[in-house]
């Protein structure tokens, strides 16, 4: 199926996506490409170790990286993780931990300052957390957040939902919800807008592609900035999905079926953009 446009609440794009690929083609040494990683490049399992990218999207990437003027991985995964998933696109930057961490090609990992005092409680939560919650939640441990899946177990939802709260409050911790998950992150001013918002500055053009809640916020940082900066233009495609999809995109300019129909459409790209 086609991208069809479905923004209802945001302003849209006026183009549909060859007409949006034209536009960029014309700009293309000034476009950066942001991507969310989980339920955008790679579809969504019950085992969050067990994902990897969709057909196609590696390829689609790499060949857009020679093309646009950067590549960059947008998520709430560790750097580490995305450097496994991305092993040999070495023109491709990372961000991960919605920021807290970046990596640019195949450099070091930095981590924002802020957040390393934050270490030690993440991994006493993590503790707490196997040992408080039911035996069926997932908790994944990502050295400056951690994440609590209910995604095998939903009847759960409101256990976690609580359980992850009251442990916000207590440790002063900030709470981030997504796809069947709750996170927990330290309290540090970062997410996927801001990203986007310091990224974009000397960008011309870009497109941001993403499935789940924390990607509204990188919606918002591209049309932000159009607003500012006349001569830019974003454009926002959710990644549809039975969960968090109607809200995505209620504030995208396109949509797109799966991460597998992403792979599809990136790779077309690639020939639009010449
Ligand atoms: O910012 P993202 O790259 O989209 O990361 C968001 C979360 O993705 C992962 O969880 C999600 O995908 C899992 C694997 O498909 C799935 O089992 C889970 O239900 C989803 O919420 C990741 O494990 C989390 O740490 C990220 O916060």
């Amino acid at each position: 199926m086609p991208p069809s446009n479905l923004g209802d609440q945001r302003p849209t794009s006026p183009w549909n996506a060859e007409q949006a690929w034209r536009a960029t083609a014309e700009r293309v040494r000034q476009c950066v490409l942001f991507f969310d990683f989980d339920g955008t490049l790679a579809p969504v399992r019950d085992d969050p170790t067990a994902v990897q990218p969709a057909p196609k999207v590696l390829a689609a990437l790499d060949a857009l990286a020679g093309k646009v003027q950067r590549v960059a991985i947008v998520s709430a995964r560790p750097v580490d993780f995305l450097r496994e998933q991305f092993a040999g696109l070495e023109e491709v930057d990372l961000y991960g931990l919605y920021g807290l961490e970046h990596c640019h090609g195949s450099g070091e990992t930095v981590t924002e300052p802020a957040a390393l005092p934050w270490v030690p409680t993440m991994a006493d939560l993590v503790e707490l957390a196997r040992a408080e919650l039911p035996e069926s939640i997932l908790v994944e441990y990502k050295r400056l957040s951690v994440a609590l899946h209910y995604r095998t177990a939903p009847q759960h939802a409101g256990t976690v939902e609580a359980w992850g709260r009251a442990q916000a409050d207590r440790l002063g911790l900030r709470v981030q919800g997504g796809r069947m998950v709750l996170e927990l992150k330290p309290p540090v001013d970062q997410d996927k807008g801001l990203v986007i918002g310091e990224a974009v500055r000397s960008a011309r053009c870009a497109w941001y592609f993403g499935d789940d809640v924390s990607d509204i916020k990188a919606f918002a940082a591209l049309r932000a900035h159009q607003e500012k900066e006349p001569d830019f233009f974003g454009v926002c495609v959710a990644v549809a999905n039975p969960e968090t999809g109607q809200e995505v995109a209620s504030a995208a300019d396109l949509t797109i079926d799966s991460p597998e129909a992403l792979g599809d459409f990136l790779t077309d790209a690639v020939h639009l953009l010449g």
